[in-house]
């Protein structure tokens, strides 16, 4: 529901309703015409259904009359009946199976083919306690490459690509990353920058395993943690966004909702952290959903912690709480690769990779990056220049001039590092507000709503748990009945049109067997007088005078054949 909600706000915002409009009615066309065919297929199954016994009935009689045979009433309806009895699996049962069979053969395809899809994870030599996986088969590896038993990341000359396939040296030919090299120990923070799609998530998602590699070698030893740049919650509470399937550890977890600051947003809320969220729960703003999708990859405890951006959806406060407490505090014995457009923090960081167009620039520690002068400046403004285009409202708060965000750098550098959770996030507006001087609406839009949340979180007003949740019990209203009905296209002509059709249809089915139990008796009598036997010496016709007088076998035959016809109309 809040896709389909954020969807409406865009298109309204762009002013896109009529194409949208024609684009949805297009596309409603095509569906309703394809609802009409298998309507039109159902109905014929269940038309066969119904008229089938009598289709099968007089089918049968019309071979048998034109074999020679005689009609009695004897042979006719121990047929109905035998008939009868095998109508349902034949009619019914038989059509749905088929349906079924098509239908499970396309989910089965489905399945088939997301079983089917190629396994880039061989592209990353994952070294388990000292084993290597792949790595073997490599003929420059030397064993000193893997005596060491910590935890590594290491790209050679790496080039990976998204999609196509690509033998080694295919590197030229469109290759998303190139030639990339990189060495990642333990308790070194790795920053990664560069303009909006130079590269950078496609790195880590190549450290993930799930890019074609090209060329070069990767080489990963631990196990890994990823916070995706797409922050994303499911369908539950939010510890169990936060846990992911493993077990609930105190002391791990009130670690973690420490440094990911999200203690504060549990004390003020009734629920704490057990609020649904997702579809049926409370919404999160961007920056509780960002913060969610970190503490899911802290609370891994993991050796190697791939981090996209998760800053950039926070305000300036909260995301300098992350960096100081979480990410250079709590992860600063693990091997952090962490992509970033707050350019303030880079100086924090061991290594930092300036990437441009899938290639690393300029590698080296802040001190050495600045001494190369324009070079950096340079990239640091179109980095900031392509980010804000990217944004519509620039959250960071910052300008493009690359002085400016030096001069940020600075104040960071600065500040006291010592901040609390609690002065941080209740004064995040203010020193937001001072720190930029800049994009203020932007960021009042974000605080209000970071605050909008923990105020509905603290009155308990809208968080919605499963057990709160409103269920509707009993039959439906009759009001639900009417208001279908009513949107019919003219609703009396077709409730008339309804009964009236149902009416006839059982009419024409009830007159039906009665008129070959007449057209069984007439051909009976004329058996007996074309044998010159009295009718009336048979018991059953002796009292019995005929209804129609005047009509023949020939004449009983076809009434019964437009009836049968009729019905399955
Ligand atoms: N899942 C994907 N499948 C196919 N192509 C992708 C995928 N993700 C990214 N790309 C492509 O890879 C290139 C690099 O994108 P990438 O997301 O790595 O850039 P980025 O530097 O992380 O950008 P940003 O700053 O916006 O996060 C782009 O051309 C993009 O279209």
């Amino acid at each position: 529901m809040n896709e389909i909600l954020n969807g409406i706000r865009v298109i309204k915002m762009y002013a896109w309703e009529g194409a949208f409009a024609q684009l949805i009615s297009e596309l409603r066309a095509r569906e309703i015409a394809k609802v009409k065919q298998v309507a039109i297929w159902q109905a014929l199954v269940m038309g066969t259904f119904w008229a089938s016994g009598k289709l099968v009935i007089l089918f049968a009689v019309l071979c048998f009359i034109f074999t020679g045979n005689e009609l009695t009433a004897e042979r006719v309806f121990v047929a109905a009946a035998l008939y009868n009895a095998c109508r349902l699996p034949i009619t019914l049962f038989l059509p749905f199976a088929i349906q079924f069979i098509f239908e499970g053969k396309v989910s089965l395809n489905r399945v088939q083919k997301f079983l089917e899809l190629e396994d880039f994870s061989s592209n990353v030599e994952a070294i388990e306690n000292g084993n290597t996986n792949g790595a073997s088969k490599e003929p420059n590896k030397t064993t000193a490459d893997y005596t060491d038993d910590g935890p590594i990341v290491e790209l050679r000359n790496f080039s990976a690509k998204w999609d196509g396939s690509a033998e080694d040296g295919d590197v030229e030919q469109g290759a998303t990353i190139q030639n990339l090299n990189l060495t990642a120990r333990p308790g070194q923070l790795i920053a990664i920058i560069g303009p909006v799609g130079s590269g950078k998530s496609t790195l880590l998602a190549s450290i993930l395993g799930e890019t074609r590699k090209v060329a070069g070698k990767l080489i990963r030893r631990g196990t890994v943690a990823y916070a995706a740049q797409e922050a994303w919650i499911f369908s539950a509470s939010i510890r169990q966004n936060i846990l992911f399937g493993l077990p609930h550890d105190s002391n791990t977890y009130n670690k973690t909702v420490h440094v990911c600051a999200l203690r504060k947003d549990f004390e003020r809320s009734a629920d704490g952290d057990q609020a649904l969220v997702g579809d049926r729960g409370v919404a999160l703003s961007g920056g509780q959903k960002a913060r969610v999708n970190l503490a899911r990859a802290v609370y891994r405890d993991a050796d190697i912690y791939l981090l996209d951006d998760p800053l950039s959806a926070v305000d300036a406060a909260v995301g300098r709480y992350l960096f100081d407490k979480c990410i250079t505090d709590h992860l600063r014995k693990k091997i952090t690769i962490l992509v970033t457009h707050q350019l303030q923090y880079l100086q924090r960081a061991d290594r930092i990779l300036l990437m441009k167009g899938g290639k690393v620039v300029a590698e080296g520690t802040y001190p050495e990056l600045m001494a190369l002068g324009h070079t950096f400046t340079d990239i640091l403004n179109e980095t900031e220049q392509s980010y804000s285009r990217q944004l519509s409202t620039d959250s960071a708060g910052r300008s493009g001039s690359p002085k400016k965000i030096l001069h940020e750098m600075e104040r960071e550098a600065n500040s006291d590092d010592d901040s609390e959770e609690d002065r941080l996030l209740s004064t995040a507006n203010d020193s937001q507000l001072e720190r930029s001087g800049a994009s203020s609406a932007a960021i009042l839009s974000q605080s209000l709503s970071e605050s909008a949340w923990s105020l509905a979180m603290g009155k308990g007003e809208t968080v919605i748990t499963p057990e709160e949740e409103d269920r509707l019990g009993g039959s439906v209203s009759w009001s639900v009945y009417g208001h279908y009905l009513a949107a019919m296209a003219n609703p009396l002509c077709c409730v008339f049109w309804l009964f009236g059709y149902f009416i006839l249809v059982q009419a024409v089915y009830n007159f039906s067997d009665w008129w070959l139990n007449l057209w069984t008796d007439a051909a009976e009598r004329e058996r007996y007088l074309k044998k010159n036997v009295s009718a009336a010496s048979n018991e059953t016709l002796k009292d019995q005078e005929p209804i129609f007088k005047n009509v023949s076998l020939d004449d009983y035959m076809w009434v019964y054949i437009w009836m049968v016809l009729a019905l399955m109309v």
